[in-house]
């Protein structure tokens, strides 16, 4: 089957979110482009929302309104106020919109924001956060949370752990993976033939030659010149503060990180409403808005869905490059 006419998978999120919203806005504007398929609850659409519902995601491709694979979640949703009954359906909806990537009936995944606190609480759900619970369906045990926008590419190398974690689960293996399979990404994903990154410190100015902070001496440099013996063009370990001004990112093609709000504080502030979130390393395209739940808005009409448009056509690029046949 033709790509370009297999639909993108977008599983619902969180229902008390700006999830439901974003995504029938988003068919709106580039569903006669890229078709799509929405798994979740129609109870949790905006009032007056156009929806059909679909069997299979084949009938998507030619639905004329917002297409359901419809769930039953089992009670309506509160805009800003997450229901724990709904917990396990929203967790259930992602493996559905997995399973049908991973068979063919979808080309890639498009995932709307989930409130991690609310699936912990309502589900026990064993994981912090997509990227980890799609590693997870996928049997990978080492994938890469990127976001990518126009003017910035940033990939923390440790993710949703507590800041106190991160010295201690910031290894040399989990720093060597994360800069392969984002080097392997830029050049399958994004064409880039010989990646540049640039590679964070952990601690002020890069320790200081070891006077404010040790990790740089002892094993993100040795990491990173192994790297460099291997042929990776990189640059590193770098003062985190002075890598985002638009000299600095014009010298690379992604900035690995070492934790989370070191590599999405600059992104989400340089360009908040066109960051995508990718995971790297998957077998499938996944993709995802760089926002979150956004409950303090939810319902307003006011949700902007640049950055889950942006996502959709991410995901639609990637699986399309993936498929193409090698030139
Ligand atoms: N991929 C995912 O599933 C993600 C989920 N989250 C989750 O979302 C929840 C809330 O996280 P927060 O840190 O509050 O971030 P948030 O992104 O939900 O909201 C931060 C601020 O940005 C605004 N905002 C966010 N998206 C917007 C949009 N599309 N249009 C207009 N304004 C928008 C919100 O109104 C709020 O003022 C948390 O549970 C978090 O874990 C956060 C990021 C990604
Ligand atoms: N801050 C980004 C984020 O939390 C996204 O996480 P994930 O749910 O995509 O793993």
């Amino acid at each position: 089957m033709n790509t370009t006419r297999r639909p993108i998978a977008i599983s619902c999120g969180e229902p008390a979110g700006i999830g439901p919203e974003i995504a029938v806005t988003a068919w709106n504007a580039v569903g006669k482009d890229i078709p799509m398929v929405w798994i979740g609850d129609p109870a949790h659409l905006p009032d007056g929302t156009k929806w059909q519902a679909v069997t299979s995601a084949r009938d998507a491709i030619t639905a004329t309104a917002f297409p359901v694979l419809q769930r039953d979640f089992g009670a309506t949703s509160v805009a800003g106020q997450p229901d724990p009954s709904h917990a396990q359906a929203v967790i259930d909806s992602i493996a559905d919109a997995v399973a049908l990537v991973q068979s063919g009936d979808c080309t890639a995944l498009c995932t709307a924001p989930i409130h991690k606190q609310a699936l912990i609480d309502g589900a026990d759900f064993a994981y912090p956060g997509h990227t980890e619970y799609l590693a997870a369906l996928a049997g990978r045990t080492s994938v890469v949370m990127m976001l990518a926008s126009e003017l910035l590419r940033v990939v923390p190398a440790t993710i949703h752990i507590p800041l106190a974690q991160v010295p201690e689960k910031l290894t040399a293996a989990t720093l060597t993976d994360t800069i392969l399979i984002t080097h392997s990404a830029l050049i399958r994903d994004f064409g880039i033939a010989k990646p540049r990154l640039s590679v964070a410190g952990l601690n002020p100015h890069a320790g200081e030659g070891g006077k404010m902070g040790h990790e740089e001496i002892e094993m993100i440099t040795p990491t990173l010149d192994a790297l460099r013996a291997e042929g990776l063009s990189i640059t590193g370990p770098l003062s985190a503060d002075t890598m985002f001004h638009p000299a600095a990112r014009a010298t690379y093609d992604a900035a690995i990180c070492m934790y989370h709000d070191q590599a999405l504080i600059p992104i989400k502030t340089l360009d908040f409403s066109g960051g995508v979130n990718i995971t790297l390393g998957l077998p499938f395209v996944r993709t995802s808005p760089d926002h979150g739940t956004a409950f303090d808005i939810a319902g307003t009409g006011t949700a902007d869905a640049t950055s889950m448009i942006a996502a959709i056509r991410m995901a639609a690029d990637m699986a399309r490059a993936r498929t193409a046949p090698a030139a």
